[in-house]
């Protein structure tokens, strides 16, 4: 084979659990072995692949064969601890064919919450690569409760892309991409080949999972192109089982939707906040500080917050909502809930007065905040 140049050095493929088990009930090895065959290609010519991979759940019900179990967190708790030691077997037998070793990363939101935890993360995930170890991404759904999960493998993938720095993020799936409204139920619905900005409109094509195979269907897709938009890496939603598709997509070929990076990525703080959890607390500011915000790329002062909602400490994250409560923005607050709560509609230099001390005259520094 002749030596090539690839367009993209680092890129983050996603498998969903349908290409993984071909809309089975299994894990369909024959096709496995055909994705590290182009994976391991890939890594020939250059290319650093991180694997993100569902599949635990289908492949700890495949192993116990098939038990009946109650519909609840815990039965699937349990098939991934089982599904997970035999999907991270199977893909290392995999790789190990081509000569390849793999590394398991099981992460949970609170391991990308967390700055240090999140840049402890990025140093493994390096380390990794640079030893020329495939690292292998799931959640870690075996201990992983609502309040600490990502909640599905495609977020997951967009913020494992943010974490190593990719230049591109690659989505399998059991269709051909994002189609005008879900092609299961809809057989003329058209394949969408280009997307720039993810409006409304958009977002409205997308429905949820047309199995109970999936998480989170088209809809969670969606908002992983988002994540990785925003951060400058171009993302691509396509068949796993189109033939040789991880190659082409990495060698410049054109398949599937493609999601175009926005011109003006943000800096690595706030990719980290872009990435870190739903806050619980919010701020609401007046009008005139949206306007603040968005048209002059201002910091937020105490004068334009109205309310706070949820306590905080110093240092978390907040949600920064409109005078109609719609989400404008998230940023790292400099005072607590109970001293900026002092302090609401205040005017700079009264700050001091109020509280007998001042971080500062900004709730939220325009450094530490990103714009939604
Ligand atoms: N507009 C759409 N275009 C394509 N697929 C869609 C759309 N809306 C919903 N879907 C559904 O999303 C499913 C893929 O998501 P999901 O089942 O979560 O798969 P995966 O396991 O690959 O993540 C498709 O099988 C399809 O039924
Ligand atoms: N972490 C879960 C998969 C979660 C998920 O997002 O699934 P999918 O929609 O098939 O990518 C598992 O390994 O079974």
């Amino acid at each position: 084979m002749n030596s090539i140049t690839l367009p993209y050095r680092r890129v983050v493929v996603k498998l969903g659990t349908s290409v993984l088990t071909s809309g089975g009930t299994s894990l369909d090895r024959a096709h496995m072995v055909e994705l590290v065959r182009q994976m391991a290609r890939l890594k020939r010519e250059g290319c650093e692949v991180i694997l993100v991979t569902s599949g635990a759940i289908a492949a700890g019900r495949e192993h116990l064969g098939h038990p009946k179990l109650p519909a609840n967190v815990a039965s699937k708790q349990m098939l991934a601890a089982v599904g997970q030691s035999q999907l991270i077997q199977t893909w290392e037998q995999l790789f190990n064919l081509y000569g390849m070793h793999v590394g398991q990363m099981l992460l949970t939101r609170a391991d990308l919450d967390d700055r240090e935890r999140y840049l402890n993360a990025r140093d493994t995930l390096n380390a990794l690569l640079d030893c020329g170890i495939v690292p292998i991404v799931n959640e870690n759904d075996a201990v992983a409760t609502a309040e600490i999960k990502v909640g599905d493998n495609d977020n997951l993938s967009a913020l494992v892309a943010l974490l190593a720095d990719a230049d591109k993020l690659i989505l399998l799936t059991d269709q051909h991409g994002l189609f005008t409204a879900d092609p299961r139920s809809n057989p003329d619905a058209e394949l969408i080949k280009e997307v720039g900005r993810i409006t409304d409109d958009i977002r409205r094509l997308a429905g949820g999972s047309g199995t109970n195979l999936g998480t989170g269907g088209m809809a969670t897709k969606l908002q992983a192109a988002d994540k990785a938009q925003r951060a400058g890496i171009p993302v691509v939603i396509a068949a796993g089982h189109a033939e040789g598709i991880i190659e082409t997509l990495v060698m410049g070929g054109e398949a599937g939707t493609r999601f175009t990076a926005h011109a003006c990525p943000l800096d690595a703080r706030k990719q980290w906040l872009l990435a870190a959890p739903a806050p619980v607390a919010q701020l609401h500011i007046d009008a005139g500080a949206v306007h603040a915000l968005i048209e002059k790329g201002s910091s937020l002062l105490p004068k334009g917050i109205v309310a706070i909602e949820g306590r905080f400490a110093r240092g978390a994250t907040v949600n920064i909502c409109g005078p109609g409560g719609q989400l404008i923005g998230r940023g790292i607050a400099r005072y607590d809930e109970a001293s900026l709560g002092k302090i609401l509609g205040c005017h700079s230099e009264r700050i001091e007065g109020q509280l007998g001390f001042s971080y500062g005259t900004v709730a939220v520094h325009r450094n530490d905040l990103v714009i939604l």
